[in-house]
């Protein structure tokens, strides 16, 4: 898919813009501060109906206003695609096509992005939240069963919490209705560590041979689902996890009454990465971190395509200055010629000239974009 054209109004520090974009690599150079994340934000927000670096949507509005309106126009497979996000400080409506849908599940994965910023490079290194995050954003692009049962999952979590401090703080309420959360939990919370297993296999297959290739055949790269059940190895009929999963939550249950919280599920999993079966979390380098970083992200931009049949639109934030020649060369011949890429930069020194050569250069400046550089 490719972005044709967008228009924001009144959005960050963009008053009134028009931009229409090429087909293959486009880079916004311009100093610090001058509003080049805020285009590759505006797009994120039109994939995902949220920005990727604030949940306060009232700052997207341009300082002074009340509203805010983004619009992209995309080529798809099946046709033109309009999409269309407008805020204000009550909420947001989004369209798709110019007609409004009322759920964001009919909204998300209309348009997929993947979003590649300084802050992925730590996806490795960084805390288990920001890799349940990593795993939440890309299911949900392609599953919008994942992000019902996710959601669900994250409502009866809160409850069944509260419900816990009640116990702990009473002494007297009956395990009988912990019990009705504990079978919501459970199915919820299958589906969705089920989906992040086989999400992570797919990826996985991708993120080997890129690794691998990046590497020149001298690292293997595996990924791991690391449950905070203690799920027996190779079990992965749903009804086995459900069972374990019930049996896990009675063996903790007087220490969730005593804490007072879920002590085990899926907003408590994590991710490790093996290289060489090293794990590369305590012990690789920073260079392995982030080949592996870049892995994971080139093999979600194939596993988009095999998923939804075609490839998504590429946001590099800032990053491609912090690749070495290697890793941008290995970039650019993944994506070349098959995904749409827009790039942000301050300088363009450090972009290989044969990259530049096939870009289009914008320069951007105080809310302002200028063709060329
Ligand atoms: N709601 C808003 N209204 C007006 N201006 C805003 C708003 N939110 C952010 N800005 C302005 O947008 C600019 C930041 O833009 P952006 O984050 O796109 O920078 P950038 O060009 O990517 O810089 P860097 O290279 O440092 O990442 C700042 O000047 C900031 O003051």
């Amino acid at each position: 898919m490719f972005i044709e054209n967008l228009q924001l109004k009144n959005y960050r520090n963009y008053n009134d813009l028009d931009l229409s974009f090429d087909r293959q690599i486009n880079i916004f150079q311009g100093n610090n501060a001058q509003g080049k994340t805020n285009i590759l934000e505006a797009l994120y927000l039109l994939a995902l109906a949220k920005s990727h670096r604030t949940s306060k949507e009232k700052e997207l509005i341009r300082w002074g206003n009340s509203f805010s309106v983004v619009k992209g126009s995309f080529k798809t497979r099946r046709g033109n695609l309009n999409l269309e996000v407008q805020l204000t400080p009550k909420g947001k409506k989004v369209k798709v096509n110019q007609l409004e849908k009322r759920k964001l599940s009919e909204y998300i994965g209309m348009l997929n992005v993947v979003m590649f910023g300084p802050e992925d490079l730590s996806l490795v290194k960084g805390s288990p939240q920001y890799r349940r995050k990593f795993l939440d954003i890309e299911i949900g692009q392609v599953s919008p069963s994942y992000l019902y049962h996710l959601s669900q999952y994250q409502k009866v979590i809160r409850h069944r919490n509260n419900y816990l401090k009640e116990i702990t703080n009473s002494g007297e309420n009956s395990v009988e209705l912990l019990e009705i959360w504990d079978i919501q939990l459970i199915e919820h919370g299958t589906k969705v560590i089920l989906k992040r297993i086989n999400f992570l296999r797919q990826l996985e297959k991708w993120a080997k041979n890129i690794h691998s290739n990046i590497t020149d055949n001298r690292e293997v790269l595996s990924i791991l689902y690391k449950s905070s059940l203690s799920l027996e190895d190779g079990s992965l009929r749903e009804s086995d996890i459900m069972e374990q999963y019930k049996n896990n939550l009675l063996k903790l249950r007087q220490q969730e009454i005593y804490r007072g919280t879920t002590l085990i599920g899926p907003h408590r999993d994590d991710l490790e990465f093996f290289i060489n079966q090293v794990d590369v979390q305590s012990f690789g380098s920073q260079g392995q971190q982030r080949t592996t970083a870049l892995s994971l992200k080139l093999a979600e931009i194939e596993l988009i395509n095999e998923e939804v049949g075609e490839y998504p639109i590429l946001l590099l934030d800032d990053v491609l200055s912090e690749l070495d020649a290697i890793r941008q060369t290995q970039l650019i011949q993944t994506i070349e010629d098959k995904v749409q890429t827009i790039i942000t930069t301050t300088s363009i020194d450090s972009i290989d000239i044969n990259t530049l050569k096939r870009s289009a250069l914008y320069h951007v400046e105080a809310g302002k974009v200028k063709i060329g550089n």
